[in-house]
């Protein structure tokens, strides 16, 4: 259990500045996922709360107690990254038990960590098991296994999930999920590329750019509230649509932005365009429409659609659930201007 607060924090390599002064406080107990264009720092940030890497500036602490001098063994922290590392001539049990061993824990308590660990990630059919006798997805549990019976006071995630094929993933994000409830005192941060982890996992979603923070909030106030067309276009799939000046005249912004189910395919509609392509899903479907855009928009219809490409349709958004940016790309509100028409 740890409240985090990173004050100022920067990090160069070199002449290269990577983290350019980022304050943050994530609570005690608080899933937090960081997200971001490759290369905006993600993994670097990670890596300085978790001291495997040195602070340039600012102040890292825990529960008020400053870490940025106190070596990683000693922070109470525990990281499960991509690649699990496991040692392949020890049985899942050994993996699992190792750490503990090292630290000189006795057995009794080794085995009793180990099976309820074991136990909560339904690893105990497998615990006599080497690791290549496993699956990459009970691998990962593994992995996750071992820093769990360090009994951490915050858990680091890099991209765990991203060597396992989807149904794995799906899987082992439902496990990370049910942890997380069940360490409800353990603080955790997760660093993904995946829209659907983010907003599945996160009580607060952190989205980086270019070393900065752009927005913090809970999933759905990003989705619903970006502050930026960044945010607006990097959270969310498929991504918001953007329609430019000559679409928002009357609403008096540079740029405004649509979700795709905020789109209605109507008769006599704001937009005639045509349509270029439809993706069934199952349960609903993409269809893309050329109006005039940069790119074609997205539109969800629920079901099957039965539109061709070619046809003509005609649009129009749910105008309260447009989002409006100015130049700059700053949000500047919701639906129609007043006074507009
Ligand atoms: N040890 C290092 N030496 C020099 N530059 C580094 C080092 N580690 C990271 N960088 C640079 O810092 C920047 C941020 O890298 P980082 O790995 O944190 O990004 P990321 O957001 O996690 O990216 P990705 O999503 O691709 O994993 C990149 O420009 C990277 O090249």
């Amino acid at each position: 259990m740890a409240h985090i607060q990173l004050t100022d924090i920067r990090k160069s390599f070199g002449a290269l500045e990577v983290i350019k002064g980022v304050d943050m406080e994530i609570r005690s107990g608080e899933f937090m996922v960081f997200v971001g264009p490759s290369g905006c720092g993600k993994s670097t940030l990670l890596r300085l709360i978790a001291g495997l890497e040195d602070i340039t500036h600012g102040t890292l602490a825990f529960d008020g107690e400053v870490m940025n001098q106190l070596a990683p063994a000693k922070r109470g922290i525990a990281m499960v990254f991509q690649s699990y590392a496991l040692y392949p001539h020890m049985t899942v049990f050994d993996n699992m038990a190792f750490g503990m061993k090292l630290a000189g824990q006795d057995k009794a308590e080794r085995d009793r960590r180990v099976r309820e660990a074991a136990d909560m990630l339904q690893l105990t059919p497998y615990l006599e098991r080497l690791p290549r006798q496993l699956s990459g997805g009970q691998r990962q549990r593994v992995a996750i296994g071992r820093a769990i019976v360090r009994d951490p006071r915050v858990f680091l995630f890099d991209e765990p999930l991203s060597n396992l094929d989807a149904a794995l993933r799906v899987a082992t994000r439902l496990e990370i999920a049910k942890l997380h409830r069940s360490m409800h005192n353990t603080t955790m941060i997760y660093v993904t590329h995946d829209q659907v982890e983010a907003m599945t996992l996160a009580d607060r979603i952190c989205v980086l750019r270019d070393g900065v923070v752009e927005q913090i909030g809970t999933p759905l106030e990003l989705y619903e509230n970006p502050n930026s067309l960044f945010v607006a276009g990097f959270i969310g799939s498929p991504k918001m649509n953007f329609l430019d000046g000559r679409f928002s005249e009357e609403m008096r912004a540079h740029t405004i932005g649509i979700r795709s189910e905020h789109l209605l395919i109507e008769h006599g509609g704001r937009w005639r365009g045509s349509v270029v392509h439809s993706e069934m899903l199952g349960s609903d479907s993409y269809v893309y429409v050329d109006i005039g855009t940069s790119e074609p928009i997205v539109v969800r219809q629920e079901g099957t659609a039965t539109l061709k490409p070619g046809e003509t349709i005609a649009l129009s958004p749910i105008e309260h659930e447009l989002h409006r940016f100015d130049r700059d790309g700053r949000a500047i509100g919701r639906g129609l201007m007043k006074g507009a028409t």
